[in-house]
């Protein structure tokens, strides 16, 4: 709810400044605070050991007093309403602070991207707000709060109209979660009784009918490389491109069968923009793992370790898609070679 008020907050302030991009450093910190401090409250006398993705450190410095002021009035608001005592600028940093956790192997983490697709947000597209748990290094709960996502199969050929952000429109707020061993769900974001129903990823016998999805960022993920792999797995469809973990979420759903992230080499991949889906599309009864086929690695602190990108699909998808991308490297090796040779 918080987010969903700062987007459209945000909706509105951007017909007076486009450069401001405030009101989402609001966003990500007050999720992150929101969500440090109901799980602290489930459980009072356990430390927390959180692994999220912001840090207190320019709150704290005198320049931050007044971002810090908004985002504590902002969680206040939220927190009075849930029967809370309002917290002090201090409670507020304490919580953030909570998520230094250097995670690994041993014991339980939580894992927490407040704001997952922080350029959607901004864009008026999709976000995310991801929590997973991690025991003994093992996912084993995973929850993806999507605000803006339609409650509905995406039909459109290119879900151009689902990439987009229709905050508050009815039929969009979708909730995904998944307990290992006990299946995957998705019910209504906005109503707390609604019932779950379990979803299954879809394992299309045909790749000329499969939907493939990537970052609607052509930074985060080589939209090039990503479209010749398509097209040696027969894809027909144009790639649904949306940001954040709402990927997962769509792939666990069956709105789409293959998943694709291949970022620059130099880039190292955060276990919070992973962790929470990875458990919903591995319940759902899909595989994510890296290009070389090695089930992603959650157990190594704060980084992925990967063999180049993630790739993700029901099983016979997945499959099809390690041998095409194996295909694809190989044409891109032997392209350049023959260039370097002319
Ligand atoms: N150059 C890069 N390559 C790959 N991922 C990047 C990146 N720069 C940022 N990201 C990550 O990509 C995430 C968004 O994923 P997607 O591309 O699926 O929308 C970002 O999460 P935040 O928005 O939480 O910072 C960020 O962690
Ligand atoms: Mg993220
Ligand atoms: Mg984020
Ligand atoms: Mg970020």
């Amino acid at each position: 709810m918080l987010c969903r008020i700062v987007q459209q907050q945000l909706s509105d302030a951007e017909k007076v400044d486009k450069q401001d991009d405030s009101p989402v450093t609001v966003a990500d910190y007050g999720a992150q605070v929101l969500v440090a401090w109901a799980l602290s409250r489930v459980d009072p006398d356990t430390r927390l050991s959180m692994v999220a993705e912001e840090d207190s450190a320019s709150l704290k410095d005198p320049s931050g007093a007044a971002m810090l002021q908004r985002i504590t009035d902002i969680v206040n608001s939220v927190v009075v309403e849930a029967g809370g005592e309002p917290l002090t600028g201090d409670d507020v940093i304490a919580l953030i602070d909570l998520g230094q956790s250097a995670g690994g192997p041993a014991g339980r983490h939580w894992v927490l991207d407040p704001i997952d697709g922080t350029r959607g947000f901004v864009g008026m597209r999709q976000y995310a707000v991801c929590l997973g748990m991690l025991q003994d290094g093992e996912v084993e709960l995973g929850v993806l709060g999507c605000p803006n996502l339609p409650q509905d199969l995406i039909t459109d050929e290119d879900g151009g109209a689902a990439a987009a952000s229709r905050s508050g429109e009815a039929g969009r707020g979708c909730l995904f979660l998944a307990h290992r061993g006990a299946g995957a769900y998705a019910a209504d974001l906005w109503d707390a009784a609604a019932p779950l129903q379990r979803i299954r990823v879809n394992d299309v016998a045909d790749n000329s009918g499969a939907r493939f999805m990537e970052s609607f960022e052509s930074r985060h993920s080589d939209h090039s490389f990503t479209g010749q792999v398509a097209r040696l797995m027969g894809v027909t469809l144009p790639p649904l491109r949306m940001d954040s973990q709402v990927k997962y979420g769509l792939l666990s759903r069956g709105d789409a069968s293959i998943f694709m992230r291949f970022p620059p080499p130099s880039y190292r991949e955060k276990i919070w923009d992973h962790c929470a889906g990875f458990v919903i599309v591995e319940e759902a009864g899909g595989r994510v793992t890296d290009a070389g086929g090695a089930r992603l690695d959650f157990s190594r602190g704060r980084w992925l370790d990967l063999d180049r990108g993630i790739v993700a699909g029901p099983p016979r998808a997945h499959a099809a898609l390690l041998t095409a991308v194996a295909a694809a490297e190989a044409a891109r090796a032997a392209a350049g070679a023959g260039s370097s040779g002319s």
